[in-house]
């Protein structure tokens, strides 16, 4: 099934992938995970693991960037159930938007009722250095701005409203839980807050560009995030979103820095047994009807 360009998919259209899965999984997970890029070994701390391939899953796009393993794991971390996307879907790949973010509205269905999501993202803020790891406290929405929202086409009120608020996109809650977790874990030194720019891609920015972002008040650019936040918030999910700032963005034209893929890969195996253990630390302290242990 392809969705209608205007209309996306429809909720039988996810209720069936939906109810594909829990047929085959036996498992409703409370908590869903989204992996960035060169960050999908977190998946592989699933305890009891199902996994399907993209490929395999009705509806579902297929992951065709380098770094994005198109697996869905189910399973178990710290006992919790989780579902967990080894690879996610960008806007470049040419996917219509509703396609990219399909997964959310599946999520929603299985039963989810926090996302956690992690992005490699170029650090605009002058005080971030590679390797931070930045809870994201709002976002600038550069294809939304343009009329590339998600949520664009008829509205079905069984996901959520026509108009949903964004001004609490993030749960405060869990930004606070992340860093209180962070701070229990000694990575108080790297671990920054600020707000996530998302572009469409795949070519990376400019130096103007970046100038721009940066007096817009944008600490980190990349390429994915904001479309899933806007779709999973639409349906009543709670979202923390994590950027590992892989490399820092060309703001100046002295410099002779390039932005390209491999150095995001590259930082994020070097960053990546931390941000997985910071995530699993948070599972196990999440607790459902909104409190935190
Ligand atoms: O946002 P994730 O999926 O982590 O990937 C980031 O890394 C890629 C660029 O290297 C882009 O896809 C950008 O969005
Ligand atoms: N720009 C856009 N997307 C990115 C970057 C970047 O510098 N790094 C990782 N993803």
């Amino acid at each position: 099934m392809f969705p209608d360009a205007n209309t996306g998919y429809t909720y039988e259209d996810c209720k069936a992938t939906a109810d594909w899965l829990l047929t085959q999984t036996g498992l409703s997970p409370l908590v869903g995970i989204v992996c960035g890029s060169g960050l999908g070994g977190l998946a592989d701390l699933l305890k009891d693991q199902v996994v399907f391939n993209y490929k395999d899953i009705p509806n579902f796009p297929q992951s065709t960037v380098h770094g994005h393993a198109g697996r869905l794991v189910f399973g178990t971390l710290k006992g919790r159930a989780c579902v967990c996307m080894q690879g996610r879907f960008h806007l470049y790949e040419g996917y219509p938007i509703q396609k990219i973010t399909l997964p959310m509205r599946i999520f929603k269905l299985l039963g989810v009722e926090t996302v956690l999501m992690t992005n490699a993202a170029g650090g605009l803020n002058q005080d971030f250095k590679v390797g931070d790891v930045m809870i994201i406290k709002d976002h600038l929405n550069m294809p939304g701005l343009a009329g590339n929202n998600p949520l664009s086409g008829p509205n079905d009120e069984r996901f959520g409203v026509r108009f949903p608020c964004m001004s609490d996109a993030y749960d405060r809650e869990l930004q606070q839980l992340a860093l209180d977790v962070g701070q229990d874990l000694g990575y108080g030194d790297f671990l920054r807050e600020g707000v996530y720019c998302v572009l469409g891609g795949p070519s990376f920015e400019t130096i103007a560009e970046c100038r721009m972002l940066s007096k817009l008040g944008a600490d980190a650019v990349g390429m994915s995030t904001v479309h899933e936040v806007i779709v999973a918030r639409h349906c009543g999910m709670r979202v923390l979103a994590l950027s590992l700032i892989t490399n820092q963005a060309v703001m100046d034209y002295d410099s002779e820095e390039k932005a390209n893929h491999e150095e995001v890969l590259e930082t994020g195996k070097q960053r990546a047994e931390q941000l997985e253990r910071l995530i699993s630390t948070m599972v196990a302290r999440i607790e459902h009807n909104n409190n935190y242990v």
